[in-house]
């Protein structure tokens, strides 16, 4: 068998055409989208993905604000910022990109976004709405994979679903979703026993455990979805410098119905869903002005 990609780029480019409509929409009722990135330190991949955030929102008609701190930024410069974006009207997103430095306590940094403003879903109140199936913001890399999900067409309820990795930011709100959609969930983790006996029952696959070509194809049941989250540079080897994910593809897709590429695959998506979530959040605004 040789499995179908499933293209996150194409998909990508299709929902933020839908995105720019809504956004030029809420525009013309003056309410135009706003979103705030700040990025502290001079972390190369993080500065990579706050540089595509800010030119997504260009590209899409959302404004955005930018904010750069120095690594060794005191957290209050941080919070009074936080305080002042979460009061300002004009702004409908707020996300801190992620890993901080170490003098900052992640969860409080996370916990001073106003619920309302936190379009990556990780305030613990959004997290404990999608946990009980309430209306919240979703973290946009797994929504992402749904939405890739719901393009393949393959059915979730009652789907053996496994996911590797219980990060905050990808394998449990992962496993959550995939709960909520009616799939039987099994999330997978550095102390699980016999992880391939897990995987081999997977109708669909998640990989997020972040070491470069874990999963293989022995480690899949034919015909199944693969979706593969991780984002790993290879350090040496031939192929010394490349992008590669948590799924040695090659083998994978011999095995699998349908796999993501990296790059190329879920990576898209996840931007594409921080640009929903700002538009839902302008929505909302909207409806509350009456506008
Ligand atoms: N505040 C947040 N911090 C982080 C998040 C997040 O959702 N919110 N997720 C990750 C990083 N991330 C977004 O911030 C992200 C990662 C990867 C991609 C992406 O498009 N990847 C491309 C490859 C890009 C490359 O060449 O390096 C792909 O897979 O095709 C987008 C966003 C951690 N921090």
């Amino acid at each position: 068998m040789t499995a179908r990609i499933i293209d996150g780029k194409a998909l990508a480019e299709q929902v933020r055409g839908e995105i720019a409509t809504r956004a030029a929409a809420l525009a013309a009722r003056g309410e135009q989208p706003c979103l705030a990135v700040l990025l502290i330190g001079a972390d190369p991949a993080s500065a990579v993905y706050v540089r595509n955030k800010v030119a997504g929102c260009e590209k899409a008609g959302i404004r955005s604000l930018r904010f750069d701190y120095s690594a060794d930024v005191a957290p209050d410069v941080v919070m009074a910022k936080l305080a002042e974006l979460n009061a300002d009207p004009a702004v409908h997103g707020i996300l801190v990109q992620l890993p901080l430095p170490p003098q900052f306590d992640e969860a409080a940094v996370l916990e001073a976004i106003s619920v309302e403003k936190d379009v990556d879903g990780f305030h613990a109140e959004n997290v404990g709405r999608l946990s009980q199936n309430q209306e919240a913001f979703i973290p946009c890399t797994p929504h992402g994979v749904m939405k890739m999900l719901e393009s393949t067409g393959v059915p979730l309820a009652g789907a053996e679903a496994v996911v590797i990795g219980r990060s905050n930011i990808v394998g449990k709100p992962m496993a959550m979703l995939l709960t909520n959609a009616g799939a039987t969930v099994t999330v997978c983790h550095s102390k699980t026993r016999d992880l391939a006996f897990h995987t081999r029952r997977a109708d669909i696959l998640v990989a997020a455990v972040g070491k470069p070509r874990f999963v293989t194809g022995a480690m899949i049941k034919p015909g199944a979805v693969v979706i593969d989250v991780g984002i790993n540079r290879l350090t040496d080897g031939p192929d010394a410098g490349k992008l590669c994910g948590d799924v040695d593809f090659d083998s994978a897709a011999q095995v699998a119905g349908a796999i993501t590429p990296v790059p190329g695959g879920v990576g898209p998506m996840t931007i594409t869903m921080l640009l929903e979530n700002t538009v839902i959040s302008a929505e909302r605004a909207a409806r509350r002005s009456g506008r």
